[in-house]
């Protein structure tokens, strides 16, 4: 098992008090399987990535990604994790605007020293991002930067891909072209993706699917 979540919790703390929005929640999750996770709005989901990525520490609970216990990492163990096993896609983009296209694909692949030219320039293509590989972050449109940040995140080739909408700025055609690419890109290096989505159709393309609601799967 790649990824088990057990019991998970977490509150915000709200005017009156701490707000549950986690309850509870348990998820197996194994190499080469690609999952998403829906939910109404407010119901968790994007926390729930946070958790999984490190980028936030449950109340209670257990994450375990990888041999690897999440909610027990000190911040470099956690940061560690991030340039190895996990990669984000997450709705703000963090491109860097200092750095061209194509540095900014290679550049997580880089920190995990596992760059590839190669392997870039095919994601590039695959996402339609051949011809801006020489521009600044600031030159491309929403959806050309959305998709940027997947051919960053793919080309370090984490072991599991944490994506929250990650189809969001684009158009349906779009869309399902980036969606498609990422599902094949993902099962070709056996990684497995968590998936954070509003859409039914996107779902039903997944391999399996969960709900999230009143802070525990349904
Ligand atoms: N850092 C925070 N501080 C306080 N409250 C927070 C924080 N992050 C999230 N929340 C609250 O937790 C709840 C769940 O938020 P979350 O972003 O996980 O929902 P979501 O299911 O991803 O929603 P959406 O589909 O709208 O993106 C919301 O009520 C939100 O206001």
């Amino acid at each position: 098992m790649l990824l088990r979540l057990r019991d998970l919790h977490k509150s915000f703390t709200g005017a009156e008090g701490p707000v549950p929005v986690l309850r509870g929640v348990d998820l197996d999750l194994e190499a080469g399987e690609s999952l998403a996770l829906t939910g109404e709005s407010g119901s968790g989901k994007s926390t729930l990535l946070h958790l999984v990525g490190g980028l936030d520490r449950p109340d209670a609970g257990s994450i375990a990604l990888d041999g690897a216990r999440v909610e027990a990492l000190d911040d470099s163990g956690r940061a560690a994790l991030r340039r190895g096993t996990v990669g984000v896609v997450f709705q703000q983009f963090n491109l860097i605007p200092s750095l061209s296209v194509g540095d900014n694909i290679a550049f997580q692949a880089r920190l995990a020293g596992r760059h590839d030219a190669r392997r870039a320039m095919m994601l590039a293509e695959r996402l339609g991002l051949a011809p801006h590989l020489s521009k600044y972050p600031e030159q491309l449109s929403g959806g050309q930067q959305q998709r940027t940040a997947i051919a960053r995140t793919l080309a370090a080739r984490p072991r599991l891909v944490l994506a929250d909408e990650p189809t969001g700025n684009l158009d349906e055609t779009t869309a399902e072209a980036v969606l498609g690419a990422m599902l094949e890109l993902v099962s070709e290096t056996g990684a497995a993706l968590l998936m954070v989505t509003h859409s039914e159709h996107h779902a039903a393309r997944m391999g399996r699917r969960l709900h999230l609601h009143a802070g525990r799967i349904a």
